[in-house]
């Protein structure tokens, strides 16, 4: 299978390594035109406003549309959350608006900005690890949302589908087990789309 890491800001090559050591092939997306070549695609962390402009500015917008739309998996880390989301909280205009979720950004605080922790997610046996930096929160999701886990009560993944999102970094630790999760929803969805 191969994987595509949206390569416009942020945490890229993190990635590529995790999707590597999950047992992908791995691709950085800079153009459009790439999103043919893969099945399923990655929005890492970063800064979302960020993310969002120079997506609107290479035409990313309608081709990640188009892309889910096939029914190719896509996963959001962290600002590729925010980007993922219908709603963003507060009067900030949300990105692809693909997930029925409304988010918070910069969700933790000033104390807590960054941190690490052990999270159960549903559809994984043990805890995985879990790096929070800036993170955002889901507030809330809509019925065909499944809240896969949990952090002081406050959701921190969730999946809607082929749509996979976390409010940490799964990339920055040697634990691959979200990124193996993620490439099962990949193969599931290229043996469905044959
Ligand atoms: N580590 C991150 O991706 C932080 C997200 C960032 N705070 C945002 O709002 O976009």
């Amino acid at each position: 299978m191969k994987v595509g890491v949206l390569a416009l800001q942020g945490a890229v090559a993190e990635h590529i390594r995790s999707l590597e050591a999950a047992g992908a092939e791995a691709v950085a997306i800079k153009r459009v035109e790439q999103l043919d070549d893969v099945h399923g695609l990655i929005i890492p962390g970063g800064e979302s406003t960020t993310i969002g402009k120079l997506m609107r500015k290479y035409g990313f917008m309608e081709a990640i549309a188009e892309f889910s739309d096939k029914g190719k998996p896509l996963f959001g880390t962290c600002a590729g959350l925010i980007v993922l989301a219908d709603r963003i909280e507060g009067d900030e205009e949300a990105h692809l608006r693909l997930m029925d979720m409304t988010v918070a950004r910069n969700a933790f605080g000033r104390q807590r900005e960054s941190f690490e922790t052990d999270l159960t997610v549903k559809g994984i046996d043990e805890p995985i690890r879990a790096v929070f930096i800036r993170a955002p929160l889901i507030k809330s999701v809509g019925d065909g949302v499944d809240v896969l886990s949990e952090y002081n009560g406050e959701i921190v993944t969730a999946r809607q589908g082929s749509l996979l999102a976390a409010s940490y970094h799964p990339e920055l630790t040697d634990d691959y087990r979200l990124h193996a999760y993620f490439l099962e929803m990949v193969k599931e969805a290229a043996a469905a789309s044959v």
